[in-house]
């Protein structure tokens, strides 16, 4: 096709509108995808609609909506998503950022001193819930630990991307590689998906990559584990604070208390739903 057929940016969106048409998100979707194909924001497809896409950028955006049609979630075809104030690049790799973990850092910020701390955020991914601490409280030193070596690289990378030094990251297994042993808060959002939960086959997340999402024993054994050994690398009243299924509260209450925190609590999120449990040393 040469630059003569290629269409303008209102019947282009207007195409992926109508192949995305079966998506709730559909119109959204083809904006953001046209955005990143052009390299322009969303105010340069409002000034110019009748502006003629080139030839490489309709090709482009054509292989993106159709990938996008058979399920491939935008932040994997962008390569990026945005978290709490930050622009982080995602990969295949990694789990892709929810809204709602942004939930388990205004629990970590409002539950802990402003002061100079030592952080662990386990499981660490793109490094969204360790960078959005670190640049919130820049006199904290944050450790974002997860456990293939080139997740830990995409989010060394997020660091740079945005700025932020008050952060390193380290592969581990859990604790496994740790030098260090007194954190004065550990956070994590680890996988928590029974393996048998029915979600996993719907949407985005058949993308995202499984070791990210599900856990043993109902999808707890990952809390049970970090939780079991927390213990011993948490100083004096440090704080444990987990996101969680929405059903999962009374469980992991539970194993907090079995493993010896103190002021066990779960925070709901503005639906109601239990999903951060906390408790300390
Ligand atoms: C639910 S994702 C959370 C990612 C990121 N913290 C976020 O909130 O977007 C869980 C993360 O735990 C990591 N993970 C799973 N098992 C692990 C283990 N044994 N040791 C370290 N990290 C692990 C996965 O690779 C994944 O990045």
């Amino acid at each position: 096709m040469n630059n003569a057929e290629s269409p303008s940016i209102e019947a282009a969106l207007a195409w992926a509108r109508k192949t995305l048409s079966q998506s709730d998100s559909g119109a959204l979707d083809s904006r953001v995808l046209l955005c990143h194909c052009l390299g322009k924001g969303l105010s340069y497809l409002m000034t110019w609609p009748d502006k003629a896409l080139t030839d490489s950028q309709w090709q482009d955006f054509q292989t993106l909506v159709c990938r996008r049609a058979s399920g491939e979630p935008v932040a994997y075809l962008t390569g990026h998503r945005e978290f709490w104030d930050l622009d982080l690049q995602v990969s295949p790799d990694t789990l892709i950022p929810r809204p709602e973990t942004e939930h388990l850092v205004e629990a970590a910020l409002e539950n802990t001193p402003k002061t100079s701390r030592k952080v662990l955020d386990l499981g660490t991914g793109t490094g969204a819930v360790a960078l959005a601490l670190a640049k919130e409280r820049p006199a904290w030193q944050v450790l974002g630990v997860d456990y293939q070596s080139k997740i830990i690289e995409l989010a060394a990378s997020n660091a740079r991307r945005n700025g932020i030094n008050n952060v390193r990251f380290q592969v581990s297994d859990w604790f496994q590689q740790l030098s260090d042993t007194s954190f004065d808060l550990i956070v994590s959002n680890p996988p928590y998906i029974d393996d048998e939960d029915h979600w996993l086959a719907q949407g985005d997340v058949r993308f995202e990559p499984r070791s990210a999402l599900v856990s043993g024993n109902q999808g707890l054994a990952d809390i049970e584990a970090i939780a079991s050994q927390s213990g011993g690398y948490l100083s004096q009243d440090g704080l444990l604070i987990f996101e969680h299924g929405y059903q999962q509260g009374p469980q992991v209450r539970a194993i907090l208390i079995r493993q010896g925190f103190s002021r066990v609590t779960t925070l709901s999120d503005l639906a109601g739903l239990e999903r951060i449990t906390l408790g300390y040393r």
